[in-house]
């Protein structure tokens, strides 16, 4: 490709011969613009963008400019153009002047016929384009290195600071004219994390071994300021062309922000996000190093497993806002509770987990375990309510239970278990026979789920007896599941499995179904029966479609709700009373009969107990037995009571003729128990209702005469 050559200069002679030899020469092609003045150079240049001049002639004495201010306006606009001076030997200052100020050589006058010229014009012309490549170059690696995030720093042969990018200038503290030529320690002092002792600058090795480096883990580089970060990265060494090292540089990136990045995501791998509070994975690793430690010392550790009792309910009423609330709370009691050496972790849900490492006998864990039970029993501040709640828990020990976490968790689930079944709101030593109780559960619970379908349940109805007349006043039924090879069972054995997974709410309405139906057929038989009395349970008691199914089962059988007793035993009734009020108000509206089971077991408040619209009070069987040696103080206490507030009274248990006797000569007006008939099948009981009770109460009547 043609270069173009602006010549500059009054003198035609020299211009035509410069031409001439530009047009013939074998390093062209050349195309030459002449000018005469600085003016009309000037003028071209205005448009050198459009039409690039590659390389300028000029003489610096010119018609309307002399020396060296001709360069200097020139160069103005043609910085970055080649520049040849045209001068005479006698210029020999001017021209060295004019090279120092940027022009690229001089030609001599009388010399302009030589084939050197266009030999030079074509270097400077190339020179000049290797150097702008060069200097675009050199623009691109500054402008990148200055923009990324990584700090670059080099260093010369010894060591000595020759460049730093912005990010360097940055995390160092040192701008790059203030660090240039210092010694590289200097800028950047390196420590280990740990130790705190100075680190060596892999930018040394580099330049001692002529080899890459790596940045040794866990470096900090301390600021000029003395702020510090953690540094990453590695350092390399510089060569020139001919594989000789030149230097060092070192690429590093602050990973503070990484570090603590990593180590919220380990601690969020190992805790509960609601509580705070180490998760199963970090319990594990817990309790596995407290069973070495306890291995080697010969110790003893205890696991508690703790579950918060009716917590589903306060959630589902409440809301999840107020149950996550006072899950919070809870743990922050529970760790208030135990030594900083424990651990306390919540497994999901309402189950947290307590491990006492050091715990050096059984009592220790009851101690603890009390003194949870106690505190979390405390009323909660959640928001504006206050919120009471109970728990059960299970314990299991190291080494006498298991011998690993899985284990002593497990077990001390069983435990729990346990705990829940004794009536919440206590704690529970893991006993081996325990595993064969949870085994049998879980067969109970598989057997249960298609005992329905298969029609392995029936009822059985219990008399209540008129005390005074010996009267069959009404039936209690009680289910009873015939398995196909276990036999009869007795509810004790199912009926806590069903509630626990929740198939008590089927069950409970084909018992109200068939209680309802069995008496309604009774009353077509012509038999005389105030009530059917059926058992209800506390989740079906609190379900809230729970009055419904109780109309439907009227309903459907054409039953008088009158003649329907529904028992609901006391602490089901007080576990949450309002609640329960409620309930029971929508119950008495639709008419039936309201009994409370077990009573004297549940901690009546007694207020509570005023405002309920209960029709009877059940005497627990416990204290009906125990009246030989307590002289009755609670029965008659309770009859009395149950007279003053308007409700029949009914003893449960009766087993023994004095037993009755005191019941009698304390106006209790109604009883049940074996001393007058077991639960017996629907025609059995009608056989009863037909003959009569047949037990040694006709005999007391007969002895005694009168009847009340
Ligand atoms: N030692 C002794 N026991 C006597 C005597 N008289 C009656 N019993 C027993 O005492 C229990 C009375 O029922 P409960 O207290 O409501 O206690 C019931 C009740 O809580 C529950 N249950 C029974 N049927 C149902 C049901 O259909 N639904 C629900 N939710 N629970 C039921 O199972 C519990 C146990 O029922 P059962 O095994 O039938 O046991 C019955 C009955 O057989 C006596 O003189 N001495």
């Amino acid at each position: 490709m043609a270069n173009r050559v602006l010549i500059i200069t009054g003198n035609s002679d020299d211009a035509a011969t410069l031409e001439d030899v530009l047009d013939r020469a074998q390093d062209g092609p050349f195309l030459i613009e002449w000018v005469t003045s600085l003016a009309q150079a000037l003028q071209r240049l205005e448009s050198h963008r459009k039409e690039p001049i590659d390389a300028i002639m000029v003489d610096l004495d010119l018609p309307d400019s002399q020396g060296l201010a001709t360069f200097d306006q020139l160069f103005v606009l043609a910085s970055s153009i080649p520049i040849l001076t045209l001068s005479t030997l006698e210029d020999d200052q001017q021209t060295w002047d004019a090279i120092q100020r940027g022009a690229q050589g001089c030609l001599s006058k009388g010399h302009f016929n030589s084939y050197l010229v266009p030999q030079s014009l074509r270097n400077i012309i190339q020179r000049k384009a290797v150097e702008e490549a060069l200097f675009v170059e050199k623009a691109r690696a500054s402008l990148t290195l200055n923009s990324i995030s990584d700090a670059v720093i080099s260093t010369d042969l010894q060591g000595n600071v020759d460049y730093l990018n912005s990010a360097a200038e940055h995390m160092t503290g040192w701008q790059l004219d203030e660090a240039h030529g210092l010694p590289i320690d200097s800028v950047m002092h390196l420590v280990n994390d740990k130790s705190r002792e100075a680190v060596a600058n892999p930018i040394v090795k580099v330049l001692q071994h002529d080899e890459s480096k790596l940045l040794a883990a866990g470096t900090i580089l301390i600021r000029r300021d003395g702020s510090e970060s953690a540094i990453e990265d590695s350092a390399a060494p510089i060569h020139d062309s001919a594989g000789r090292l030149k230097g060092a540089v070192m690429v590093f990136h602050d990973m503070t922000a990484a570090h603590a990045m990593t180590e919220k995501m380990a601690h969020l791998a190992q805790h509960d996000a609601l509580t705070n509070l180490p998760n199963r994975a970090l319990l594990n690793d817990r309790i596995n190093q407290a069973i070495a430690l306890a291995e080697r010392r010969s110790s003893h550790l205890a696991v508690l497993f703790l579950d918060l009792d009716n917590f589903k309910h306060i959630n589902d009423s409440l809301g999840h806002g107020v149950g996550d609330q006072l899950l919070q709370a809870v743990a922050l009691r529970l760790s208030d509770c135990v030594r900083s050496s424990d651990t306390v972790s919540r497994l999901g849900g309402d189950e947290f987990v307590v491990l006492l490492s050091e715990s050096h006998s059984a009592d220790d864990a009851a101690r603890t375990a009390e003194k949870i039970l106690s505190i979390l029993a405390m009323s909660h501040t959640i928001g504006q309510q206050q919120l009471h709640i109970t728990s059960s828990i299970g314990i299991s020990t190291y080494p006498n239970d298991a011998t690993d976490a899985e284990g002593l968790i497990k077990n001390a689930d069983t435990a729990m278990y346990l705990a829940k079944e004794e009536g919440r709101n206590n704690y529970q030593f893991f006993r081996q026979e325990m595993n064969v109780h949870a085994v049998e559960r879980q067969l109970i619970e598989a057997h249960l789920r298609t005992a329905m379908e298969n029609s392995e349940f029936i009822l059985h109805y219990q008399p209540k007896i008129d005390l005074h007349s010996g009267r069959i006043t009404s039936a209690e039924a009680l289910i009873r599941w015939q398995h196909p090879a276990w036999g009869m069972i007795l509810p004790a054995r199912f009926i806590p499995v069903a509630e626990a997974c929740g198939l008590i709410v089927p069950l409970g309405r084909w018992v109200l179904l068939q209680a309802c139906a069995q008496a309604k057929r009774w009353e077509n038989c012509g038999y005389a029966l105030d009530s059917v009395a059926v058992n209800i349970s506390a989740l079906e008691f609190r379900r809230k479609d729970f009055v419904d199914s109780v109309e439907s089962a009227l309903r459907v059988t054409g039953l008088k709700p009158n003649n329907l007793q529904l028992e609901i035993t006391e602490s089901v009734l007080m576990r949450d009373a309002q609640a329960s009020a409620t309930i029971l108000q929508q119950l008495k509206t639709l008419g039936v009969q309201l009994a409370v089971d077990d009573f004297g077991t549940g901690y009546s408040s007694l207020s509570y107990l005023n405002q309920f619209p209960i029709d009877v009070l059940k005497i627990d069987r416990s204290f009906v037995q125990d009246i030989h040696n307590s002289n009755g103080i609670i029965v008659s206490a309770v009859i009395a009571m149950g007279n003053s507030l308007k409700q029949r009274v009914i003893a449960e248990g009766i087993e023994e003729t004095a037993q009755l006797e005191f019941l009698r000569s304390h106006h209790c007006s109604e009883g049940q128990g074996f001393l007058f008939s077991h639960p017996v099948s629907a025609e059995q009981f009608a056989n009863l209702l037909r003959s009569g009770i047949s037990s040694p109460i006709n005999t007391l009547y007969q002895t005694t005469g009168t009847l009340g």
